[in-house]
Formats: structure tokens, C-alpha cells, sequence
């Protein structure tokens, strides 16, 4: 396993698309990196120049700190595992799996101890003499992941490996993932759409946005801190609410007006400038909803309205519509609380509540949506 290190990769088509535009990134030996982000920001992109199936129009790569830049995809030591598995459809399991090593000329006893290895390792043996048709989805990833384990390479880059798999699957596959990488201790780029399998799989993940990367760090790290909007806004379902705010010190402190909605109180110790505030942030579980009418509500809190409950089992999601907010233009403005109800609790259409949230659970963006300190 070794370090694998992106300084300044680009990737210019000759259409004029800059898929990938500077992009730098390292990933430590034996760590888990997953790339999410939209569909088109470049992750695939990026990934296949690490695999070398790619040109890069500017920027170095290198692997165990070798400079591999201008080294051919075979001798990179990179294997890549694709959404669509590219197995051979006539070659049994076996075959498919020992396929890399016979081109290479390895001698057949090392061919199948090292099929075997990898086969117990994914409990494959079973499957051994089937061919791909024969296989479940889930199977055929699996012997997909077998093959790439086989040429035992310093860095295993995923495809979004599991957005073929119906949901099921992919939970009991995203386990699977995770226990191999303990396993094998591999280098692993992995990328994905899937922001829960980015949340759950990677030691670290990288947010792509139009082809430069956001932020990298722990998934918590970057759930919670976000360092803009769109990184607060891409994780996290729903979507972080956001909203227009004026922050200034009223009669009771520290706060954010929200025009026609009310205040939120900030944090008392809150550092930011008050007039660099012009939005804020809430995440759909961190508001805390009440009977708009309650006796100890004080002023703290924005009226609203209920607009639509959907019940999803775990939790509920309450579709709130703002108070002062145009009925034609309630879209944009839709609050949505993520929150437990009793089974037969009732919150017909209309009904006032009052939503609350903790100061420190408050983001603040700037006017370009950079995060400040709340
Ligand atoms: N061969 C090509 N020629 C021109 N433009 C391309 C080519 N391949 C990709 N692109 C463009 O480069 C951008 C990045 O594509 P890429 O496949 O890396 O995105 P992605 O983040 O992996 O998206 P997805 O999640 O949809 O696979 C897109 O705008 C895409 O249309």
C-alpha cells in the first residue's frame, strides 16, 4: 500500500470543458478517500487520471512518492473497479479473477493460491467455477473487487462501485466495503454521488464542486463545519434550510432577524462581524417545533406555518411555509424539520408553529456563502 499524491491536476477536453481544474490531494497510505459531489464536478475525471485512462492537461501524480505522471496505466499499481464490473462474460469467476496475473506471465500454482486468497477473502469460493451470468448483482461486484485485489496494488480506485445494486444491496455491500478496507489496510479512492456511503465509508471525503475540490476532511468534521454553502447544502437529507438574515444586537442580546419570520438568538460569545451576515443555516434536525401559541415562548423563534407532513416511519418531516413569506414564492422558502411525532399526532395544513434552534446549531454565511463563526 502506499501514499498517493494529486498536485495541481487538470483536466481541459478539446471542447474547451475544464472537467477538473487544479485539483490537490493526498491520500495516506491504507486511508479511505471517498470523492462525492454533483453529477459533472469531475470526480470520475479525476479518478481516471489516477488510474492513467485519462490525460492530464496539467499537474503531477505520484504514488509511494515515485512521480508516476508518465507512467503507463499497467505499472502504476493502481487497480480500478468500475460501476459496470467489466467482467469477461466467458470466463468462469476463476478465470476473470487470475485473468491480470496470467497476462503478466505469472506460473499457474501462483496464479491460484493468490485467486484463492482473494476469493476466502470475499467468499467467493463457492462461485469459483460460474460464469458472471450466472451471478447476482452483489456477486459480481464482489468478484469485480476479487480481480482488482488479486494483482495486489498500491491503490484500489472505486466507481461508484455500487449505484448498480438495488438498495438492499448496496446497505449489505457498503458493510462489505467497510470490511474489507479494515482488512487489507488498502489505499482507497473511492467515488461516489452517494452521500451516504460517503459519510459511512470514507476515513476522509473530498467535496468536488465544478471541477476544484470544496473541502477534504473527516465526514463529521465536514457535516459539521462546513466552510460554505454549497458543502453545507450538498450533505445532509433534506437540505440545510437556509434563509436571509440581519444579525444585530436587539434588546435581548445577540440575534438574527429574519425579515417577517423573527429573531434567532446567536451565541453570546459570537465573534463574527454582524454586518458581514447575510444568511444563515439550519439543519432540518436541529429545529425544534412548537404550538406557535404556547405560553412560555418568549421572542425567540420564527412563526410558520404547516404546509405538508410526511411521515417516513423513523421520523417525520414537517414542511413548514414561513410567516410574511409570499404564498407564490413559498418554495424557496419552505423550512423543513426532521423530528419524531406520535403515531396519531395531527398537524393539519395551516397550523401555526414556532421553530427554534439552538445558537449553536445557527450557521452563518457571508454574502459569497462562506461559513463564519457563529
Ligand atoms: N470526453 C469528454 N469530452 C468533453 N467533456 C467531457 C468528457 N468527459 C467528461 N466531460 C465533462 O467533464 C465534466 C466532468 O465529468 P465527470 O465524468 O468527471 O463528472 P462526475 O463528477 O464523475 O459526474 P457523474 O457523477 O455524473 O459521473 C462534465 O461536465 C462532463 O460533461
Amino acid at each position: 500500500m502506499a501514499e498517493l499524491q494529486l498536485q495541481g491536476l487538470r483536466r481541459t477536453y478539446a471542447n474547451g470543458v475544464t472537467a477538473v481544474d487544479g485539483v490537490d490531494l493526498t491520500v495516506a497510505e491504507g486511508e479511505f478517500m471517498v470523492l462525492v459531489g454533483p453529477s459533472g464536478c469531475g470526480k470520475s475525471t479525476t479518478l481516471r487520471m489516477i488510474a492513467g485512462l485519462e490525460e492530464m492537461s496539467a499537474g503531477r501524480l505520484l504514488i509511494g512518492g515515485v512521480d508516476v505522471t508518465d507512467t503507463p496505466p499497467a505499472e502504476r499499481g493502481v487497480a480500478m473497479v468500475f460501476q459496470s464490473y467489466a467482467l469477461y462474460p466467458h470466463m468462469t469467476v476463476a478465470e476473470n479473477m487470475g485473468f491480470a496475473l496470467k497476462i503478466a506471465g505469472r506460473p499457474k500454482r501462483e496464479i491460484d493460491e493468490a485467486v484463492l486468497r482473494a476469493a476466502a477473502s470475499l467468499q467467493l469460493e463457492p462461485l469459483l467455477d460460474r460464469k458472471p451470468r450466472a451471478l447476482s448483482g452483489g456477486q459480481r461486484q464482489r468478484v469485480a473487487i476479487g480481480r482488482s485485489i488479486v494483482r495486489e496494488p498500491k491503490v484500489f480506485l472505486f466507481d461508484e462501485p455500487l449505484s448498480n445494486l438495488d438498495a438492499s444491496l448496496r446497505t449489505q455491500m457498503r458493510l462489505e466495503m467497510a470490511r474489507l478496507h479494515e482488512r487489507l489496510g488498502a489505499t482507497i479512492v473511492y467515488v461516489t454521488h452517494d452521500q451516504v456511503e460517503a459519510m459511512t465509508l470514507g476515513d476522509r471525503i473530498a467535496v468536488f464542486n465544478a471541477g476544484r475540490i470544496e473541502q477534504v476532511g473527516p465526514p463529521t468534521a465536514v457535516y459539521r463545519q462546513p466552510v460554505n454553502r454549497f458543502v453545507a447544502g450538498f450533505l445532509g437529507s433534506p437540505q440545510m434550510n437556509f434563509l436571509p438574515a440581519v444579525a444585530e444586537r436587539d434588546t435581548a442580546g445577540l440575534a438574527v432577524q429574519v425579515p417577517g419570520a423573527g429573531r434567532l438568538a446567536l451565541p453570546a460569545d459570537c465573534a463574527t462581524p454582524l454586518s458581514s451576515v447575510h444568511s444563515l443555516g439550519v439543519r432540518p434536525e436541529h429545529w425544534q417545533m412548537s404550538a406557535a401559541n404556547g405560553t412560555s415562548e418568549g421572542t425567540d423563534g420564527l412563526q410558520a406555518s404547516v404546509e405538508r407532513v410526511e411521515w417516513l416511519g423513523d421520523v417525520t418531516l414537517v414542511h413548514c411555509r414561513l410567516s410574511g413569506r409570499d404564498a407564490a414564492n413559498a418554495g424557496a422558502d419552505t423550512i423543513s424539520v426532521k423530528t419524531t411525532l406520535a403515531d396519531d399526532a395531527s398537524l393539519p395544513h395551516g397550523t401555526p408553529v414556532r421553530l427554534r434552534v439552538l445558537p449553536r446549531d445557527l450557521m452563518l454565511f457571508d454574502a459569497n456563502g462562506r461559513a463564519l463563526a457563529a
